[in-house]
């Protein structure tokens, strides 16, 4: 990587900016050529999108379309400055290196990651004109917030960039274990990348851990642990400069869901939706990215043989899934789409009946306010990935039974289920103990059902998307005053 040249920071710009691969919003070209915004999909947007609404700030990334070049534009607070990319861009940059290289990577190799050399040419073209419009958009001093897996190497150039600048950065997704992390060609390269921020937080500390590791084997940076400050942190050295490194579970913004679970108008959507599903005793419910992490096809199997064994009676039992589209073009989310798409088929063909599918899939986005309608519907949540960063659906299904009943069943693998230990948890690889999980859900005696739905509640109530992103610029704050 050659090095980024000092910018002159611009007379004007904003004090506060966040910079992820994606604008909150996407843009959308109808077929007769018109175009409108629509929220874009995935947890990353739904956390920062208050916090910046709060603050006032910029936000730099994709408008979620090839070639769209739209000038700066405000929406609802938020000054929105878009980076094209060319449809090639998108092919090598966010389908191959992003979501064909470090996605599976970093989500245990979960299906085998590609390294292609072309596709990290253009993560670093990209990274670099990711870096080139923050480091536009940026006043002095400010400060600026990069995101996730899309742009470790953001923090780095930004700073050769702007030395001005305070920089945090924060990965979603798990940082894998360090034998795991070896096999990436580029790995030291991405390891300097993060370090030029001046805080790098995961949502684990297992994450932080593995990265303070890396640090030292790949780049000989020592580090120290840090006594002072709330939790496990750390001091990685690098060169004059120290790098704190920590652990900063993300959350929800869970008085809002809390208020719009409580709505009239959304407990009589979810009463409607009970009837529309057929009046099921026991109303299951999967919501996720159609992604191969998320385990739809384990809870898909799970059932089956619940149906199978007798154990669950399908008179009873509905499963609603709600699957978003999600990065269609890359091969093995078309294979996962297939193969999720072939077992619903299966399982309505063997126990469904005339007007009665016991599975509901719907593949394609679905509002906000009728997604709230459906976790008050459910009487038990499914969330099953084989690996996922934290899981803001878990947390979302807790804020939204306000009556404290509902029951959440939750995979060990999960960055959620290190905070809500009152959930059904499981291992996914383990579909006896799937199976096992999700029949206590069903059948364990109210009481013990409401206590654990207390627990959890306190749990998001308590600890919400407000409180992570104070607890991020507390230590980013504290980082820069030294
Ligand atoms: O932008 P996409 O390619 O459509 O993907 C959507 C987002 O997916 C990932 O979300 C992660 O962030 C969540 C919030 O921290 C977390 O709960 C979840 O476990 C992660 O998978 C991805 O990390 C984002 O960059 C994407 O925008
Ligand atoms: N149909 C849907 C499904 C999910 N979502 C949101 O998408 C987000 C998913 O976040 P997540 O942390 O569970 O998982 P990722 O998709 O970010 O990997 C949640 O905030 C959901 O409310 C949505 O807006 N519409």
């Amino acid at each position: 990587m050659t090095r980024a040249t000092e910018q002159t920071p611009p007379d004007a710009g904003a004090d506060f900016v966040v910079v992820a691969n994606r604008l909150p919003v996407d843009l959308v070209r109808d077929k007769d050529g018109r175009e409108h915004w629509k929220a874009s999909p995935g947890g990353l947007v739904t956390a920062l999108e208050s916090i910046l609404k709060a603050n006032h700030g910029a936000w730099v990334g994709w408008p979620g379309v090839a070639d769209a070049a739209p000038e700066p534009f405000d929406a609802d607070g938020i000054r929105l400055h878009s980076v094209t990319l060319s449809a090639e861009d998108v092919g090598l940059y966010y389908e191959g290196f992003s979501n064909g290289t470090v996605w599976p990577l970093f989500h245990d190799v979960v299906v085998p990651p590609e390294y292609h050399r072309e596709w990290w040419n253009a993560y670093v073209a990209i990274n670099r004109r990711f870096a080139e419009a923050t480091a536009a958009a940026a006043a002095t001093d400010a400060t600026v917030w990069v995101q996730d897996y899309q742009l470790l190497l953001v923090p780095r150039l930004l700073r050769e960039m702007r030395p001005d600048l305070t920089i945090g950065f924060f990965l979603h997704i798990p940082f894998p274990p360090v034998e795991l992390f070896m096999q990436l060609p580029w790995r030291s390269e991405i390891v300097e990348g993060m370090l030029g921020a001046d805080l790098v937080g995961f949502h684990l500390p297992g994450g932080a851990d593995n990265f303070r590791i890396l640090a030292h084997r790949l780049g000989g940076h020592p580090s120290v642990r840090l006594r002072s400050t709330r939790g496990r942190a750390s001091e990685i050295r690098v060169d004059d400069r120290r790098v704190r490194v920590g652990a900063f579970p993300i959350s929800i913004d869970s008085a809002s869901i809390d208020a719009a679970a409580r709505d009239r108008g959304t407990r009589a959507r979810a009463e409607r939706l009970r009837t529309e599903l057929g009046s099921p005793e026991i109303l299951l419910l999967g919501v996720d990215r159609l992604d191969y992490t998320k385990g739809i096809d384990v809870r898909l199997r799970a059932l089956e043989e619940l149906f199978e064994e007798g154990r669950l009676e399908t008179a009873d039992v509905t499963l609603l899934q709600l699957a978003t589209p999600s990065r269609e073009r890359v091969e093995q989310y078309q294979i996962m789409r297939s193969r999720i798409e072939e077992s619903v088929g299966r399982i309505n063909g063997s126990f469904g009946e005339i007007g009665h599918p016991v599975v509901t899939y719907i593949h394609r986005p679905v509002p906000k306010s009728e997604l709230t309608a459906f976790y008050v519907a459910a009487d038990v949540m499914l969330v099953t990935p084989v690996r996922d960063g934290m899981n803001l659906v878990a947390k979302e299904y807790v804020a939204s039974c306000t009556d404290g009943e509902g029951s959440l069943v939750l995979s060990e693998f999960a960055g959620a289920a290190a905070e809500l230990r009152q959930a059904y948890l499981c291992n996914p690889h383990d579909l006896e103990g799937v199976k096992d999980a999700i029949m206590a859900a069903v059948t364990e005696a109210e009481d013990d059902r409401r206590r654990r739905m207390r627990a959890l509640r306190r749990q998001v109530l308590g600890n919400d998307v407000h409180a992570w992103a104070r607890r991020f610029f507390e230590t980013l704050d504290a980082t820069s005053d030294e």
